[in-house]
C-alpha cells in the first residue's frame, strides 16, 4: 500500500542541509503530484536576506552558492505561518541550539504532526541524542519522530549528485511515510528501527573526522587516516551497541557510509575544522573561522562523558577531546593513539 502523502511540510532551519533537504522534500513532491493535492514545502529562517533569496529569486546563495531552489519552496521568519497546519516538521538547526526552540514550536505543532530530526550532534550537559531532546521537549511518543542520516554531504546532494541514506523511526510505518516523501531521483532512502544506531553513526562519525582532518593537517598519511577510520568505527560501534544499537547499523549507510564520506571529503565541515586544528587554531579560533556548523566541535565532550558512564573506550574521541580543550597538542595525537597496551583487533 502506498504510504498516506503529508500535505504540508515546514522545514525549520534555512542553512545548508535544511534548504537541502527542502529541496529534497519539494522535488519529490513535484514528481509525485496528485491532480488538486498539492504538497507545500515552506522554510523558517531566522535571517531575513536568506528567507528572501529563497523565496523570491530561489536561491540561498548563502549557504547553498549556485544552486538552483525549486520554484514552489518558500522561505519565511514567521514561524507560526511556517508551522500552521504542518503534518510534516523537518528539524535542521545546529544540535545545542535545538532545546531552546522547542517550547515555541510545541505550541504551534499541529496536533498529528510526524517530526524529524536531521541533526547529527549529542547535547552538551545531557548527553542526550537529538530525538530524545524532541521527543522530551514537544512531548511526542517516538513513534512520531524520525531521524535521516547517512552520507549526505548537503552541497554534492544540491547538486543533485546521486546518494542514499536511512530514516529511522521505531514505527517502520512512520518510516516508510517519510521515506516515501524524500525520494526524487537522486536520494535514495533506505528504511530503519535502529533509531539508536542511526543517530550515534552521525554523531561520532563527526568526531573521528575531526581526528581525520587532523591525520590530514599534520600530513601523517593515507595509512594514518585509513587506521583512524577503522578504528573509528570501531569504538562507534562498541558505543552504540551498548546503548542498543545493532551491529548491522554500523555497517550501513549510517554508520560506515556516512564515516567515509565525511572523513574523506574536503566539503565535510568536521574534516574543514580538523584541518584548521592542525594549524595551530584552538576549538574557539576554528568555531569563530568557520561560518556553519562544526558539530564534532561541541559533540566530541559528551560523547566521550557517556561512553566513560557505560565503560565504554573511544580512544580516539578521548584523544580529540584533549586536543579541543587544549590538553594536548595536534602532535601529541599519534603518539598517544600508538603507544597503547597491544591487543586483539576482535576485542571490545
Ligand atoms: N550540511 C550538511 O551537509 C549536513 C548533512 C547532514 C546533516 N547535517 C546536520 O544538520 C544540522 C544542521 O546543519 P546545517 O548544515 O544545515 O548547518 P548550517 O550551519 O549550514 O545552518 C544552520 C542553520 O541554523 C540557524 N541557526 C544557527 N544558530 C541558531 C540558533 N541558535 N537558533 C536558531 N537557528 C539557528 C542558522 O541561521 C542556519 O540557518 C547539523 O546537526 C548537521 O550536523 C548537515
Ligand atoms: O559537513 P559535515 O562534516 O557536517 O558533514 C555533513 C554530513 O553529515 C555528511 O553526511
Amino acid at each position: 500500500m502506498t504510504p498516506a502523502r503529508f500535505s504540508r511540510i515546514a522545514v525549520i532551519g534555512a542553512g545548508s542541509w535544511g534548504t537541502t533537504f527542502a529541496k529534497i522534500l519539494a522535488d519529490t513532491a513535484a514528481a509525485s503530484a496528485e491532480p488538486g493535492q498539492p504538497t507545500e514545502v515552506r522554510i523558517w529562517g531566522r535571517r531575513t536576506a536568506v528567507v528572501e533569496d529563497i523565496t523570491t529569486r530561489h536561491r540561498n546563495d548563502a549557504y547553498l552558492p549556485g544552486i538552483a531552489l525549486p520554484t514552489t519552496l518558500t522561505a519565511s521568519t514567521d514561524l507560526p505561518g511556517v508551522l500552521h497546519g504542518a503534518d510534516l516538521v523537518v528539524l535542521a538547526v545546529p544540535a545545542q541550539s535545538l532545546r531552546a526552540q522547542l517550547p515555541r514550536i510545541r505550541e504551534l505543532l499541529a496536533p498529528d504532526a510526524v517530526v524529524v530530526s536531521l541533526m547529527k550532534g549529542l547535547e552538551l550537559h545531557t548527553n542526550a541524542r537529538m530525538s530524545e531532546v524532541i521527543t522530551a521537549g514537544l512531548g511526542l511518543p517516538a513513534e512520531r519522530v524520525v531521524v535521516v542520516s547517512g552520507p549526505n554531504l548537503a552541497m554534492e546532494i544540491a547538486r543533485e549528485s546521486p546518494t542514499a541514506s536511512v530514516v529511522a523511526c521505531a514505527d517502520e510505518a512512520v518510516a516508510a511515510r517519510v521515506a516515501a516523501a524524500c525520494s526524487p531521483s537522486y536520494f535514495r532512502p533506505y528504511t530503519n528501527t535502529d533509531v539508536v544506531g542511526v543517530e550515534f553513526g552521525g554523531i561520532v562519525k563527526n568526531v573521528i573526522a575531526l581526528a581525520v582532518g587532523i591525520c590530514e593537517g599534520r600530513q601523517m598519511g593515507d595509512n594514518a587516516k585509513a587506521s583512524v577510520i577503522t578504528r573509528g568505527l570501531a569504538e562507534t560501534t562498541r558505543l552504540a551497541l551498548a546503548l542498543g544499537g545493532r551491529v548491522e547499523t554500523m555497517a550501513g549507510l549510517a554508520g560506515l557510509g556516512d564515516l567515509v564520506a565525511t572523513c574523506s571529503s574536503p566539503l565535510s565541515r568536521n574534516h574543514t575544522a580538523g584541518r584548521l586544528l592542525a594549524t595551530g587554531l584552538s576549538a574557539e579560533q576554528v568555531t569563530a573561522t568557520m561560518r556553519q556548523t562544526a558539530e564534532g566541535v561541541k559533540s566530541a565532550r559528551p560523547v566521550l562523558d557517556l561512553g566513560r558512564s557505560l565503560g565504554v573506550r573511544m580512544p580516539i574521541t578521548e584523544n580529540v577531546v584533549a586536543v579541543l580543550d587544549g590538553e594536548i597538542s595536534v602532535d601529541e595525537l599519534a603518539p598517544r593513539l600508538l603507544d597503547r597496551d597491544l591487543k586483539s583487533e576482535g576485542e571490545q
